[in-house]
Order: C-alpha cells, then structure tokens, then sequence
C-alpha cells in the first residue's frame, strides 16, 4: 500500500550508455536503495535516457544501438526503461531540458489519471513556477519528483568551465535534485563543499556510497571489446549477444568524431558563464 507521506521518485539518468554496463544498471539500485531507506521517498521508475548522436563524442555508435542494447539490459528489471525522446532530437540537447521534458511527461501521467489536462498543464504550471521555493512548494503538493541520477564524474564535471551553464546547473540541483554515485577517483562531498553554487542546494543532493568498489566503464569495455578479449559479467550476456550479432565496437567506431574539434556541448560561450 502506498504511504502517504512520502514522496514518489522518478530516477533519469542521461549518458552515452555506449554501450550500458551493469554498473549503469547498478547505480539505479543503489539510488533506490538510499533513496528509500531516508523513508521519505518511494522509487517509482528509472530512466534510462541515451545520448543523441549530435552529441558526436568520440567511438559514439549509432543511438539506434546504444537504445537497443539498454533495452535489452532493461528488460528483466521491472522498473527501470530507455526512452528514446532525447536521442529522436535532431540537435544535441542540454540534459536541463531533458529532465524538463521527462518531468512534464510524469505530471501529465498523473493528472491524466484524474482526467485533468495533461503536457499541457504540466508545462503552464512550469512556466507559472518563478521561484524553486514555489516549485518545491508544487513538488510537494504533488507528491510527486524527479531527480538526475549521476556518477560523481557527471557532477564534478559541473565544474568545468563553459561546459554547463550555470542557471541549467541551479534547475537541475535546485528544482529538481541529483543522486551521484561515488566513483572511484572521485571525491563529490569535496567537491559540493568547493563549489559555493552547489553548497547553497545540497539538501537535494544525495550522495550515495558505493562500498563495492566498481571501475567498470564504457571505455574500458570498448578497449577490451577491439582487443577480442571477454566482457562476460560486465555487461548482461544479451547485450554481448547483440555486440556480437550486429559487430558493434571496432577500432573503426571508435574514430567516430575522432576529427571533432568542438563538439555541441562544448561550443557555448557567453555572458552568463563564469
Ligand atoms: N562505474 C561507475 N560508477 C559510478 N557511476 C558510473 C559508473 N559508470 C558509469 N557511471 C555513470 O553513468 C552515467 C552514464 O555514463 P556513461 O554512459 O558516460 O558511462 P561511462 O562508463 O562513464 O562512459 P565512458 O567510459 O565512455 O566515459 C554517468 O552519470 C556516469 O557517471
Ligand atoms: O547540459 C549540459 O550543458 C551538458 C554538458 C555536458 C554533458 N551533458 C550531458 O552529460 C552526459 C554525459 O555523458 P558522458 O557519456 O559524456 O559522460 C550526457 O547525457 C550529456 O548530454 C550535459
């Protein structure tokens, strides 16, 4: 039965996902397992949401396939799927807006239940929203969030210069909240405790510990992948199926955008960065 006093979570995290790894699926667990054990919040649904193409970082596959695989690593858990909306843009996209969207779509599935307006609504009451106080004001009331589920590379990559802009930076902490997942090499308290932005929201940053110590990544199971060597128990064994079937990661692929000098992400630079 549902308790009243807590508040439902929607994970999304974004990513490559080139390809998914068990540590990405992993870190959902983790996440809920926190998450619940504060005994404020119920985990609903995990979102897995591929980067596009446009995003044009080097050895990136085809989206098509990064979706694929991610879904069939997905399919067994029971709540956790792959969206494909962000990757369906033609342009890259800021992950600020990506969370926006998946957060309408989840008032709009819930107002839906009631017959009351769905996107719509959702996205009027977001632009009426002018403060995050108001907006943790309607959170609440809905009983209802969404939060960025990250590796503590992700958010200490918040601090590189001109690569987030600050106001998507304050949205994301501070309208919506982030769980980071402690990665070996990575040091995120210190890094909230140096960062005078992300001191001032972190109530709504919620590290979570993991004490299995995980390097897996993305790149290493692509360098093993070119060299024929195993990935068994990296990735799930559908996944390696589907590797194998469609002879994804090569030493071709992983020149894709190799000549990039500048990719989307890294080509703004205006006023309002610091
Ligand atoms: N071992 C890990 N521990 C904690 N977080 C992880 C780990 N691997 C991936 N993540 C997180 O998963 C999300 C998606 O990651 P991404 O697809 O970039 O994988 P990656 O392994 O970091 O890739 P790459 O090695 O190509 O940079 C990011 O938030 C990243 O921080
Ligand atoms: O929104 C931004 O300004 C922004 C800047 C840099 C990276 N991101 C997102 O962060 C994610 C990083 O993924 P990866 O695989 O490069 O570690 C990916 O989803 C990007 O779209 C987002």
């Amino acid at each position: 039965m549902e308790n009243p006093s807590t508040s439902k979570v929607v994970l999304l995290a974004c990513g490559s996902f080139n390809p998914i790894t068990n540590m990405h699926l992993r870190m959902f667990e983790l996440a809920r397992d926190h998450l619940e054990d504060t005994g404020q919040y119920s985990v609903i649904k995990g979102i897995i949401s591929p980067v596009g193409d446009a995003y044009e970082k080097k050895g990136l596959i085809e989206a098509c396939h990064r979706v694929e695989m991610a879904r069939l690593a997905t399919e067994s858990t029971g709540w956790i799927t792959v969206d494909s909306w962000e990757c369906q843009q033609s342009e890259w996209m800021e992950t600020v807006k990506v969370v926006r969207h998946h957060y309408e779509e989840l008032l709009a599935a819930e107002y839906n239940k009631d017959d009351v307006d769905t996107v719509q609504y959702a996205k009027k009451r977001r632009i009426e929203e002018n403060s995050f106080e108001s907006s943790d004001h309607h959170r609440k009331r809905d009983g209802l969030q969404l939060m960025l589920l990250c590796g503590a590379d992700v958010l200490e990559s918040f601090g590189i210069p001109k690569l987030w802009k600050n106001e998507d930076i304050s949205e994301i902490v501070g309208r919506y909240g982030v769980v980071c997942i402690t990665r070996s090499g990575s040091d995120p308290q210190k890094f909230i405790n140096q960062s005078d932005d992300l001191w001032k929201y972190r109530k709504n940053i919620y590290i979570v510990h993991e004490w299995v110590s995980n390097d897996i990544s993305a790149t290493h199971v692509r360098r093993a992948l070119r060299r024929g060597r195993s990935v068994r128990y990296l990735l799930p064994d559908s996944v390696i199926r589907y590797i194998q079937e469609h002879s994804l990661y090569s030493a071709e692929s992983e020149q894709k955008n190799a000549h990039v000098i500048l990719a989307p992400y890294q080509r703004y630079s205006d006023a309002s960065t610091s």
